[in-house]
């Protein structure tokens, strides 16, 4: 089981090593981790966000533990250069297609949710999230417009290909999962028509899974009612950049960004499951960084997530996952959820519960 760690920059590298730790807790037979350079870091050392050697050793290895990039002194450089090019250019070059974030109030913490206990006790959505594409890979550029000035474009588009491929991810993942069966395809088909073709191609991609209930949202609506009425939604299947920002709310409805795992699979199969890469979905939170504030749990739980999906442990996943529970209800909460307890804090006190 050859793991690739990538810490990046601001907290990336302070959260990736307490999940390492966990990971290394487990003492796991044949577990081997190596470390490669990503984001901001990576620039600096070696010209390149995404350098040769660390899309080599990603390919190498069965997953990728990533901790987060972006660098604010890198934001003007030409954007093939930031270090988010790091994160895009992996899930591309990989082909990780499906992004999968679970948020899920753990039972007994419904008070860590600025939401009333009784709505964040139905909070759990699984957001499938396409990765590939949308107006993330379309062209792009700056132009001067008709009226003289400098305009910014990008192109956003999704095929049917594309669609179909994740959106028989989330019905799979509706089976999969809990007793909803229910995916909600979140769009904006009354004003894009890439959204027309994505509603079009989830509705056909749809016909051999009549087991599962399948509806149709509007993504403003969509934010609405994911605080006013999270417990109906199950599997919320969902383009590259309104699931970016659907996640982000929903983490808010949780409790804190700093609780929320991703896995991003594709289909290369690996000699242990299926290959993925593992990310909190938060940045490199450069306002806290090296302060030892950052919530290292939302990475653990991708560790996780990377044990149940690319190597089968269900039991080792469920195992880190009740750690965090039972810390989290010990009361071992960081800035982020208005405690005071700091990243390595935080580690130990789920190694200690494991
Ligand atoms: N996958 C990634 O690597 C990734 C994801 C999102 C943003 N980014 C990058 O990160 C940089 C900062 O972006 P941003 O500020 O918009 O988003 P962010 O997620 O880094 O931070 C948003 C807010 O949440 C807080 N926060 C985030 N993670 C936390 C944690 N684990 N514990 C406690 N608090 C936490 C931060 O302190 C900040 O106040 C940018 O360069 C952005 O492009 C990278
Ligand atoms: C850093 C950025 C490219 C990334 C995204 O937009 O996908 C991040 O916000 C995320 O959620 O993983
Ligand atoms: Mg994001």
């Amino acid at each position: 089981m050859k793991i690739a760690v990538m810490p990046g920059d601001g907290i990336g590298p302070e959260v990736t090593r307490e999940a390492v730790q966990v990971l290394e807790a487990l003492s796991l037979p044949g577990l081997t981790l190596f470390d490669a350079d990503v984001g901001g870091m990576a620039y600096k050392r070696h010209g390149h966000p995404l350098p040769q050697e660390t899309l080599t050793m990603a390919r190498e290895s069965d997953a990728v533990l990533f901790g987060a990039v972006g660098d604010p002194d890198c934001d003007g450089l030409a954007r093939h250069l930031r270090p988010e090019q790091a994160i895009l250019g992996l899930r591309k070059e990989l082909e990780l297609f499906a992004n999968l974030r679970p948020a899920k109030v753990f039972p007994g913490l419904e008070h860590l949710s600025p939401l009333s206990p009784e709505k964040a006790a139905q909070i759990d959505m699984m957001f499938v999230r396409e990765l590939n594409g949308d107006v993330y890979f379309g062209d792009k550029g700056t132009r001067i417009g008709a009226d003289g000035s400098q305009e910014g474009w990008d192109m956003m588009s999704y095929s049917e290909k594309e669609v179909t491929r994740i959106a028989h991810v989330a019905f799979r993942t509706a089976r999969a999962g809990d007793d909803k069966n229910r995916v909600t395809s979140v769009d904006k088909a009354n004003v894009l028509e890439t959204s027309q073709v994505w509603r079009d191609t989830v509705i056909k991609a749809a016909a051999p899974h009549p087991d599962i209930a399948l509806d149709h949202m509007y993504v403003d609506n969509a934010a609405m009612q994911i605080i006013t009425n999270p417990g109906a939604f199950g599997v919320i299947l969902t383009g590259n950049l309104f699931g970016d920002i659907l996640s982000d709310l929903a983490s808010a409805a949780v409790g804190s960004i700093g609780l929320l795992a991703s896995a991003s699979m594709g289909e290369r199969q690996s000699a242990h499951g299926t290959f993925g890469l593992y990310e909190p979905i938060h940045g490199s939170a450069p306002d806290i960084a090296g302060q030892g504030k950052a919530n290292p749990m939302a990475t653990i739980l991708s560790a996780a997530m990377m044990l149940r999906h690319s190597f089968g442990l269900e039991a080792e996943a469920a195992r880190i996952e009740a750690a965090v529970a039972g810390a989290l209800a010990d009361g071992i909460h960081g800035g982020d959820l208005g405690g005071t307890h700091g990243t390595q804090a935080i580690g130990e006190a789920v190694r200690e519960r494991l």
